[in-house]
């Protein structure tokens, strides 16, 4: 499968289950594998005749400003739900991390596969 990727898209949003999670937003750093067959676009040059990554980043960051999640769990099924529902991808990868939670601990996170 051909795949469009988005690689260490940093964002912030709320996220987290402790008390101060809950009122400062956090970055988290996600890595999107976004499966998609690009051959209509290699023919055709039409950025139409694919899924716009830049799109994919301005709707993730205008969403995850408003939203507040308590497990990367569950923010990693919003992002997948949202690649295969309203960007029509047909499979999708999701990584999302958290980035020095804890001492000598460079990240925590969940990657997750879905499909179409
Ligand atoms: N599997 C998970 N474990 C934990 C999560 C999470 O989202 N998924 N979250 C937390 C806290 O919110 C975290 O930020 C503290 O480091 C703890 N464990």
């Amino acid at each position: 499968m051909d795949i469009i990727f988005i690689d260490s898209f940093r964002v912030e949003t709320l996220i987290g289950i402790y008390p101060r999670e809950r009122i400062v937003p956090q970055p988290v750093v996600m890595d999107l594998k976004i499966g998609h067959s690009t051959a209509t676009a290699g023919a055709s040059d039409d950025i139409h005749d694919t899924i716009d990554y830049a799109e994919v980043v301005k709707r993730l960051r205008t969403v995850l400003a408003e939203k507040h999640f308590l497990l990367l769990e569950k923010l990693a099924e919003f992002v997948a739900t949202m690649l295969l529902e309203d960007f029509g991808a047909q499979w999708v990868q999701v990584s999302v991390a958290k980035l020095g939670m804890m001492p000598g601990v460079a990240r925590v996170g969940v990657v997750i596969e879905r499909s179409a």
